[in-house]
């Protein structure tokens, strides 16, 4: 393992980015991005992903230097046009203008569209919280994952993030893929040459595999959960697909025409303003909230995201530790 400081892992995937034509603005955000996945011990959305950015530039899958235009679409809706680039830009662009239209109205969404999308949604998910927003994100990738019952791959991946602000502490957080795991986990599986568990994925022919090759390149993923995460990969499909008018995961794997680039597609955040709802009682109620966590805690259970900041706390002093054969795929970037 190659032990980085936070500060050197950032440089490394800035000056990566920037070295493969990628302009400031999108190098800076991006690094920002997968050196958080990397700090709170993420990996499969860490520095791992700077390889996929780098890919998907060269097969002109995204654009390096495009410019969010943000459309002020409706009371409660703001669009952003990605214009083709990272999710990074587009969402900071209209982060602003979202936060100001749930504060008006109680509620309201930030629509993305026509943006590369590659992160985890806490990164996002954790700026609404921060500014004291409930929140919301999901979005379609790839057609990689069959319904239940099948074993034709027809959904992404498709995560849902949830976010819940809480005075004083970290918020309650928690951000899953709607398959049984994320493709980045499995794929690092492939990389360090291990077998993946049970119930993640089939063959070609519907049967369980345990094979981290033949899941990605011949079957399919599964669904969490069965019917249930079947039907909430559907969900994401709809809301942040046709709804906001943007792709599917099959039509964003179609438009990738065999690259293996990061996916094209929409991304959909509803925020929803706690003052606005609860007015003066506000506070009254966000403490019984903490009743409700206290109730998980105190029997030996944990919170969605704790791992997460411990893993974060502790990269803060001891910088992260990435595989020495991913270290050299990055410093290769850099020739
Ligand atoms: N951009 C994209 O298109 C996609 C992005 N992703 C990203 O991949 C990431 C990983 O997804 P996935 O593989 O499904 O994640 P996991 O199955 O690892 O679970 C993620 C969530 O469950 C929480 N959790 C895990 N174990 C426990 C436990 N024992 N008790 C309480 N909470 C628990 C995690 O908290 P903790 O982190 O603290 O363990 C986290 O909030 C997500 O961040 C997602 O956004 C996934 C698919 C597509
Ligand atoms: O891990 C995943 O699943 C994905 N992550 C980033 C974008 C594609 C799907």
């Amino acid at each position: 393992m190659i032990r980085l400081t936070l500060i050197e892992a950032r440089e490394l995937a800035e000056s990566i980015l920037l070295h493969n034509g990628f302009n400031l603005a999108h190098a800076q955000a991006v690094a920002a991005t997968v050196i958080a996945g990397e700090r709170d011990g993420c990996a499969s959305h860490g520095l791992y992903r700077i390889l996929g950015c780098v890919n998907s530039l060269r097969a002109g899958k995204v654009s390096a230097d495009a410019e969010p235009q943000v459309i002020d679409q409706a009371p409660s809706i703001v669009r952003v046009d990605a214009a083709g680039g990272f999710s990074q830009l587009a969402f900071q662009a209209g982060l602003g203008l979202l936060a100001e239209k749930t504060r008006a109205n109680g509620i309201a969404a930030l629509a993305i569209n026509r943006c590369v999308h590659f992160s985890a949604l806490w990164v996002e998910i954790e700026q609404l919280t921060a500014v004291g927003l409930v929140a919301l994100a999901c979005n379609p990738s790839h057609a990689w994952v069959a319904p239940t019952g099948g074993r034709v791959p027809v959904f992404g991946t498709n995560p849902i993030a949830f976010g819940w602000p809480r005075a004083g502490q970290d918020p309650f957080v928690f951000d899953f893929a709607t398959s049984a795991i994320a493709r980045g986990d499995i794929e690092l599986h492939r990389r360090a040459g291990k077998a993946i568990p049970e119930g993640w994925g089939v063959d070609a022919e519907g049967r369980p595999s345990t094979d981290a090759n033949v899941v990605l390149d011949s079957g399919a993923m599964l669904t969490f959960g069965g019917h249930k995460g079947s039907a909430l990969a559907a969900m994401v499909e709809l809301i942040a697909g046709p709804l906001i008018g943007d792709l599917t995961s099959a039509e964003s794997l179609a438009y990738d025409e065999g690259s293996k680039s990061s996916p094209y597609h929409g991304e959909l955040i509803i925020a929803l303003d706690p003052r606005r709802f609860l007015g003066a009682a506000t506070e009254e109620h966000l403490s019984r909230a903490e009743v409700l966590f206290q109730g998980i805690e105190g029997q030996g259970a944990r919170l969605p995201s704790q791992r997460r900041y411990a893993a974060r706390a502790r990269s803060m002093v001891e910088g992260v530790q990435i595989p020495e054969a991913l270290y050299n795929d990055l410093k290769a970037l850099l020739a």
